[in-house]
């Protein structure tokens, strides 16, 4: 395994704050921290790093032991939400900065910042002044200053939340594009699920210092082994099994509670599928998606997803139907509250 770590434990004063941690990531892939503030992402970001200390348990990274061994000489890169860029310097100098510090020479200096320019796509702008360039901008080129000492491991804690939705989104996906390149190992910080989605291999869910699932993304929205899980990664509709009937068959455990994605439920009848009569509340265009608000004869407020048909027709909707297949049981006593 290329970054293990083992039982890591950190308190702050006498809270803690990592709760014996444990896991594996391998080289080349690009894992994503998620979870909701205060959790202590960004504490173990920091403590992998060597900016924080741990009580207890150990770090591996290539084969060594780091624990004792000093940030600057970890290896590691470091990429904030604050670009923590050189405002006077140009966007050559910045990103050469870290090799001027290793001695290296002008021409290895010179083709390095090249190649990194041209991978961040920010060839052009190698002369410009750093407070020329949008924020978009900016963080590539801080990404391009962290990957251009070639460090065994990149952290990256939020780096994209201070852009707005559109730039975000085109940079997530060009740090995919940069990581796949590379074959860098990556450790990302959000508290976005979707952007966790959009550029992990793997997602570790943190709640109150202790890893609780580590999947792909995919695994994390379909198979949740949590409430906390069920209720914090995408749009849901929850069911006791009282407020779930299913015919002639008494399946549903009052222990359990049962979990049906939005985009599940169907609005067309189909074989096995469990009917409940609502009326219609509301309709919202979510763009791709059409979103649809019911009332049950319970009283029960349900969210079913469509793609969006574009069509403006009032529509007569009293029964929505649900497949087994389609439900998520998940025992009550995993009822994690954050
Ligand atoms: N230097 C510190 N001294 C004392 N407590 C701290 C320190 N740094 C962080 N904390 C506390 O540790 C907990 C975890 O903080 P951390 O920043 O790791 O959370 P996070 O999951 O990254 O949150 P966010 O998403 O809000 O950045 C919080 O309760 C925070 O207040």
């Amino acid at each position: 395994m290329y970054l293990t770590v083992k039982n890591l434990t950190l308190y702050f004063g006498n809270k803690k704050i990592l709760d014996s941690i444990d896991f594996h990531v391998q080289k080349g892939e690009i894992v994503t921290l998620l979870g909701p503030s205060g959790c202590g992402k960004s504490t173990l970001l920091r403590t992998i790093a060597g900016l924080e200390k741990q009580e207890k348990g150990k770090i591996l990274l290539d084969g060594e032991e780091i624990d004792s061994i000093p940030t600057k000489y970890r290896n590691i890169g470091f990429v904030f939400q604050q670009y923590a860029l050189f405002p006077n310097m140009t966007v050559f100098e910045n990103i050469a900065f870290g090799l001027r510090v290793k001695k290296l020479s002008e021409k290895e200096i010179g083709d390095k910042v090249d190649n990194i320019l041209e991978i961040v796509q920010l060839k052009e702008f190698s002369n410009r002044n750093i407070q020329t360039l949008s924020g978009g901008q900016q963080q590539r080129v801080a990404l391009a200053r962290s990957l251009v000492t070639e460090p065994k491991i990149l952290l990256l804690d939020e780096p994209l939340s201070a852009l707005d939705a559109k730039i975000r989104k085109q940079l997530q996906t060009d740090l995919r594009r940069i990581q796949k390149k590379l074959n860098i190992t990556m450790i990302f910080v959000t508290h976005d699920q979707e952007e966790a989605m959009a550029i992990s291999d793997r997602i570790f869910v943190l709640n109150k210092g202790k890893i609780i699932q580590s999947s792909t993304p995919n695994e994390l929205y379909a198979y949740p082994k949590s409430n906390f899980i069920a209720e914090f990664i995408g749009s849901f509709n929850r069911f006791n099994s009282s407020e779930l009937e299913i015919n002639n068959s008494n399946s549903l455990k009052e222990e359990y509670i049962y979990y049906v994605r939005p985009e599940m439920i169907e609005l067309e009848k189909s074989e096995n599928s469990i009917e409940i009569n609502v009326e219609l509340e509301k309709v919202i265009i979510l763009g791709a998606i059409k979103r649809y608000i019911f009332k049950s004869e319970k009283g029960k407020s349900l969210i079913v997803d469509k793609i969006n048909n574009y069509s403006n027709k009032e529509e007569k909707i009293d029964k929505i139907y649900i497949s087994k297949d389609s439900i998520i049981s998940i025992p009550k006593e995993k009822r994690l509250v954050s």
